[in-house]
């Protein structure tokens, strides 16, 4: 995402909101409040419409990156007036006269981006060339908070560093690819390749090939030799997803594979090897498949070293708040609409939710919710969920309702006081130790 900045008279919001429709996301500053304006922007958009004294406009831009473009909005007959005349010819990368037609804008700002987009490109070009591995590169580190995932990631920390198979189980989008990819940096592997492998998604005819690589010659169209994963995934992880898609036949040759550690690729006289450690995930039943003859049993036992469960999202509330601002920062900070917070309400939709899409589908609704919420706080409908209207108790027992009553108590002083334990204490009343004996309790993940 680029950065955008507009400097104005005073915030306008027709712009900015008109701007935002079409998906270019500015932060704007007053001339004379320019108080953290950040001279690292890629765009910037000096608004001069209605000034005489233009000064100040020098003034920032000498301060900019280099590489910053700077756009220039202008009333047509300030274009008469020689110091704009000057600064365009000096530092403008190209204006807009006012009275402006915000679709003429948005495109010449579109344009600016793609010039951007286009420097930059060459620029990392150059030190993208020789990283193996620059898919890690945006692997970001999972929140895992629970005391479900807190016991996970100790699993993982002792199981990363063998090169023992495991088997990532879990409903889809519960984080099954970022947990494979935490086991490779965790392990000796870590500065060889990650290569993952979608089974379900190959092409029935070339899996073969796709996983096992090919000869030249080997079939019609097969104008060069190709490197399968396996080979690809030489001296780091093969990550097999959906394994439970892979059709029979090359069940038989993964097997093969994992027990001798030899594999032929398509057309080849003799037989390969590759030094990998196999990390497979499913979502679906495999002991089902297996009964339905669809999964063999001995590569199920081959692939199962280790089992790692993933829990869905919704038995494990205390990931869902920490998750979800994490997301809220991460596309707050991507789009550049500054600082969004979630509303009381929308925690209490959050926790009810059943999340069948898990952590994806929450994704999904809070990068909507950052882009649609109105002055950076988030509600209940930006996130298309439920009011939460309280039920009644009948059905459940006095001490269930005392401990929903307990911990939902916890959790919103918690929330409300930015996890400083003394002032949550005092706001409950009650001591310390009985907060950290309630927060035990309750399984809260708390950090002060
Ligand atoms: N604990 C977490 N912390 C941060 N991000 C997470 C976490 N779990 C999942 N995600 C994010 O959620 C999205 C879905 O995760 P991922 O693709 O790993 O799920 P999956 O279980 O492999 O899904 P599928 O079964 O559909 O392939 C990704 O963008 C991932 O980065």
């Amino acid at each position: 995402m680029k950065r955008v900045s507009i400097i104005g008279q005073s915030y306008d919001d027709f712009l900015c909101d008109q701007l935002k429709r079409r998906e270019i996301f500015a932060e704007y500053s007053a001339v004379d409040d320019m108080d953290g304006f950040n001279f690292d922007c890629d765009l910037l958009l000096l608004d001069l419409r209605n000034y005489h004294q233009i000064d100040w406009a020098q003034r920032i831009i000498s301060r900019l990156h280099k590489h910053t473009l700077v756009l220039v909005l202008i009333d047509r007959k300030q274009l008469k007036v020689s110091s704009v005349q000057q600064l365009i010819g000096q530092y403008a990368w190209d204006y807009h006269t006012a009275p402006f037609e915000i679709d003429r804008l948005a495109r010449l700002m579109g344009h600016a981006l793609g010039v951007i987009r286009i420097r930059q490109q060459c620029v990392t070009g150059k030190h993208q060339n020789g990283c193996a591995n620059s898919s890690l590169a945006q692997t970001t580190d999972p929140v895992m908070c629970s005391a479900a995932m807190q016991t996970l990631a100790k699993n993982i920390e002792r199981a990363a560093p063998t090169d023992i198979p495991i088997l990532v189980r879990g409903e889809s989008g519960t984080g099954k690819e970022l947990i494979a990819r935490r086991i490779h940096t965790q392990s000796s592997r870590a500065n060889g390749p990650f290569v993952a492998v979608n089974c379900g998604s190959l092409i029935s005819g070339v899996v073969q090939s796709e996983l096992f690589g090919h000869e030249k010659g080997a079939f019609t169209g097969a104008v060069n030799s190709h490197k399968g994963k396996i080979s690809q995934a030489d001296g780091g992880t093969l990550f097999l997803d959906e394994i439970g898609d892979l059709p029979l036949e090359q069940q038989v040759n993964l097997l093969r594979f994992l027990q001798e550690g030899t594999f032929d690729s398509v057309g080849g006289i003799r037989a390969q090897t590759s030094d990998v450690r196999v990390v497979a995930a499913t979502h679906i039943d495999l002991e089902s498949a297996i009964d339905r003859g669809e999964f063999r049993l001995d590569l199920f036992y081959r692939l199962n070293g280790i089992t790692i469960e993933l829990p869905p999202l919704r038995e494990r509330k205390e990931d869902i708040i920490q998750l979800a601002r994490y997301f809220c920062d991460k596309y707050a900070q991507e789009y550049r609409v500054g600082k969004c917070q979630l509303s009381k309400d929308a925690c209490c939709a959050m926790l009810k939710h059943e999340w069948v899409g898990n952590v994806r589908e929450l994704i999904n609704r809070i990068r909507r919710a950052v882009l649609l919420c109105e002055n950076g706080q988030i509600r209940t409908q930006d996130l298309e969920l439920e009011e939460v209207i309280v039920q009644p108790y009948f059905a459940q027992g006095l001490k269930t309702i005392k401990d929903e009553v307990e911990k939902n108590a916890l959790v919103t002083a918690i929330q409300k006081h930015n996890g400083k334990m003394d002032i949550v204490a005092s706001d409950l009343q009650i001591s310390r130790a009985t907060l950290y004996r309630l927060i035990d309790k309750h399984e809260i993940c708390a950090v002060e």
